[in-house]
């Protein structure tokens, strides 16, 4: 499991191993590791050309220290000090005595152009809203720059707990963070600032909880259900499709395709889309009465291409199964009788769904998806799924959050998501938790977006036929 802990965790944490160890030797750990990575990028340090940007705070003690040691060997480090007569004292006489030099902002434009190394020490955990205009400044020399670029902890401007950027921040190549992961290095729009990760252990011991995890192919692999020999496909779970309409045949026959895939051991389908969903899937259950006489499931997906069919929707939430709501069935799904559910109930809106039950803009989401996906988890007293590059699922109760990023650009496309609620559905009727069949679904689903796109536009029916080869790849490794 990937975990990433909060400020507020890191810095107490920090502050217990402080205690413990002589002064400053926690940020001579994370320079040796700052100092080992910008090596790694450049190849070769001799004679190669370094530059720091450095903030008022530790995370510029940081970067001087690791210009200190990459000077020692032989390259040349200058510092551009943002506000010299805050630097961090130590930092800046240790670059001085290996032979390492400073400067003032007016002189940044051209050491940065003439720059194979920069080195983005202007804020980490400190940080507090966006960039201040003299950073900024530096962020967009950074930007116009064709260096490489090594953010320290974090790339400045971004917000360490949610991922929010709030206007100018440092893209990027990579980023060196210390201790653990933080929220925004793992959720949009802040994680494409960070390019490539790489957590260096300065031995900090961290609470058993974290904010947020990201599943790993070895923690997917022990969440899926697998059959044992007593298993009949009913023991196995029945998931029940109520999708799909006269309209919208096509939802209907994705969401069991993903469904076929995620677990279950016999998919049940009700609405007016049977014909089509047989005539692809003849193993298909299908049954023309509505949900509450189609015979027993262990949980429903209503709500793919449902188009205005409140009724099956209302008749789904009252079933005492766990129940997926996705595309039109959140929409028709009243707050109070998914408030009112005892069983577990799963949501899964992209930021466009998300935004307009929230009553607040598409971009306001996608700007904060954290915090986005936490409130209607609490106003539906549901788990909510937030689709994205970066998707999140939340308990309604707090807690973990989980983050999964297996996915790739070419899953938006039409119908990917009904894929996706047929394969959360399977996994949740084979009695996996909301939380884990909402992140295991994603991860299964991202990861056979990637096998059947390999680099090129897919169609949602290929990534539905991909999620065999997702689950393999998941458990044989
Ligand atoms: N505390 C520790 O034990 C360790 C801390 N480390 C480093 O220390 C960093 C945290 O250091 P600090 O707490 O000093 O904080 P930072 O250095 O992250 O930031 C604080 C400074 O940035 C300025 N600042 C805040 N918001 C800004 C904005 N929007 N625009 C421009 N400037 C802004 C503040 O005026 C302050 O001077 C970590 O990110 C990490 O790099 C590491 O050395 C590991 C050990
Ligand atoms: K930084």
């Amino acid at each position: 499991m990937r975990t990433a802990y909060s400020v507020d965790t890191v810095r107490a944490a920090e502050r217990r191993l402080m205690a413990r160890l002589p002064e400053g030797a926690l940020m001579q750990r994370a320079a040796a590791g700052l100092a080992a990575a910008c090596a790694d990028v450049l190849g070769r340090v001799y004679g190669r050309r370094v530059v720091l940007l450095v903030g008022s705070g530790d995370n510029g003690g940081d970067a001087l220290y690791a210009g200190a040691r990459l000077a020692r060997r032989g390259a040349g480090v200058t510092a551009v000090l943002l506000a010299p007569e805050r630097t961090h004292a130590g930092g800046l006489a240790a670059l001085l005595r290996a032979g390492g030099r400073s400067v003032s902002p007016a002189d940044a434009e051209e050491v940065v152009r003439r720059a194979d190394l920069v080195l983005d020490g202007i804020v980490g955990i400190g940080g507090r809203g966006g960039l201040r205009p003299d950073a900024a400044a530096l962020a967009a020399l950074v930007a116009a720059s064709r260096a490489a670029v090594v953010a320290v902890d974090l790339p400045s401007g971004v917000e360490a707990d949610t991922g929010e950027v709030r206007g100018a921040a440092v893209r990027a190549d990579l980023t060196v963070t210390f201790g653990t992961h933080k929220p925004g290095l793992l959720i949009d729009p802040a994680r494409e600032y960070a390019g490539v990760v790489r957590l260096v252990d300065i031995g900090l011991e961290l609470p058993e909880e974290a904010e947020l995890e990201a599943l790993q192919h070895a923690d997917a692999a022990a969440l899926l259900p697998v059959p044992g020999v007593e298993s009949d496909k009913y023991r196995r779970g029945v998931v029940g499709i109520a999708a799909g309409s006269a309209r919208y045949p096509g939802a209907a026959v994705l969401a069991v395709a993903g469904a076929l895939r995620g677990g279950a051991g016999a998919v049940r389908y009700v609405g007016p889309a049977g014909e089509a969903v047989i005539a692809r899937f003849p193993e298909t259950l299908v049954s023309d009465q509505g949900p509450k006489q189609a015979g027993r499931v262990q949980a429903w997906v209503v709500g793919p291409g449902a188009g205005d069919d409140a009724g099956t929707v209302a008749e789904v939430l009252d079933a005492d199964v766990p129940v997926l709501v996705d595309a039109d069935g959140l929409r028709l799904a009243e707050v109070g009788a998914v408030r009112a559910r005892t069983a577990p109930t799963l949501m899964t809106p992209h930021a466009g769904e998300a935004a307009a039950l929230l009553g607040v803009a598409r971009e306001e989401v996608e700007a904060g998806r954290l915090a986005a996906v936490r409130e209607l988890a609490g106003r539906y007293r549901a788990t909510v799924l937030l689709k994205g590059s970066t998707t999140l699922v939340a308990d309604a109760g707090g807690g973990v959050v989980r983050v999964n990023a297996t996915g790739t650009g070419w899953l938006a496309t039409a119908g990917s998501g009904d894929v996706l609620s047929g394969v959360a559905g399977s996994l949740l009727a084979a009695g996996l938790s909301a939380l884990d069949a909402g992140s295991v679904g994603a991860y299964l689903h991202g990861l056979a977006g990637r096998f059947a796109a390999e680099g090129a536009p897919v169609g949602a029916h290929e990534v539905a036929g991909a999620v065999g080869r997702a689950w393999r790849d998941v458990v044989r490794r």
